[in-house]
């Protein structure tokens, strides 16, 4: 340690969005930061932080547009010292993060699949011609319709409580959710069933917490060390050189999964035309250590795959 460990007096602040979900991410890293140094919960202070992402809740986010919707006011925060960390769903991370500021710590991953969301059916297959499918997803969108071309996908916006309040309401015969958010929320039995990586690939980093902190800030980072999970770490390596690769952002339909065998790293990964018309995949192997550039590889194959303008709407 390059300086003292938090107290109640000196609190590390942890930043975090709002949201149940994000509040549960905020609150297991701090049991997890507490049990690793024996530390009083009140040596952690959460601190909530409103993001242009959660002020807009009446438009789809990509109209709102921009780079970091859910993120700049925590990282401003952090920047301007009001928070040490911040801690994130790594799945809304983009790839780079602004000058400053570094994110390599890893909470050991919660589970990766998408739910199944229905009142009515079990499953995709049993919905008839025309029924509504809420996702605002354009990856969930895409799955959808590559498979079901015959559904219409509807603009499905809300934590669990509202998309729920919504399929009542008839909004939509059925939604996705990801396992790893209903299992923080403790709301697994919201799920009609858990979809297998096979039928829906999910997104890049799905089910895992990504802790930021400032470059400079060295006490952090040997704290940080104590909690981050490795083989997440190695997993999230290869996804996120996929998506890198890619240039991702959260207007393209991506999908990509890395799992560890042994030695062996497998890594799926999935490119979708907007409009569900299209979806090219693969599936390779190769050395935990090697992933980035397996990810990387994946991904320069499909892009020529794709050609140009595989990505652009049709709406
Ligand atoms: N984009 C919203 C978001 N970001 C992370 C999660 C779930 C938790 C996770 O994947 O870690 C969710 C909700 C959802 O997709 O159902």
């Amino acid at each position: 340690m390059t300086r003292d460990l938090p107290t109640p007096d000196t609190p590390m602040k942890l930043g975090t969005r709002g949201s149940p979900l994000a509040l549960a991410q905020a609150h297991e890293t701090r049991d997890r930061l507490s049990a690793a140094f024996d530390l009083p919960q009140d040596a952690f202070e959460i601190v909530v932080i409103k993001t242009t992402g959660d002020r807009v809740i009446d438009r789809p986010l990509k109209e709102i547009g921009g780079k970091g919707l859910f993120t700049r006011e925590i990282e401003e925060a952090m920047l301007g010292g009001e928070i040490d960390i911040a801690i994130h769903s790594m799945k809304d991370m983009p790839v780079l993060q602004p000058e400053g500021l570094v994110l390599d710590t890893y909470l050991p991953r919660e589970d990766v699949r998408d739910a199944f969301v229905s009142p009515h059916v079990t499953s995709l297959a049993e919905l008839d011609e025309g029924a509504k499918v809420g996702t605002s997803s354009l990856r969930r969108k895409a799955q959808v319709l590559v498979k079901y071309p015959h559904l219409e996908v509807v603009e499905f916006r809300g934590n669990v409580q509202t998309r729920l309040k919504k399929l009542d309401d008839g909004v939509a015969a059925c939604t996705f959710l990801a396992m790893a958010g209903l299992n923080r929320l403790d709301r697994a039995d919201v799920a009609t069933a858990a979809i297998a990586p096979e039928v829906m690939l999910p997104a890049v980093a799905q089910g895992a917490i990504g802790i930021e902190r400032r470059s400079d800030d060295t006490r952090t980072a040997d704290m940080l060390t104590a909690i981050h999970d490795e083989v997440t770490g190695q997993r999230l390596a290869a996804e996120r050189a996929f998506l890198a690769a890619l240039d991702g952002s959260c207007e393209t339909p991506i999908a990509g999964l890395a799992e560890l065998d042994g030695g062996t790293l497998r890594l799926r990964g999935e490119v979708l035309r907007p409009d569900g018309s299209e979806a090219l995949s693969d599936d390779q192997t190769a050395p935990i250590e090697d992933g980035a550039d397996l990810g990387r590889e994946m991904a320069m194959k499909l892009l020529e795959q794709a050609g140009p303008g595989f990505f652009d709407w049709r709406d």
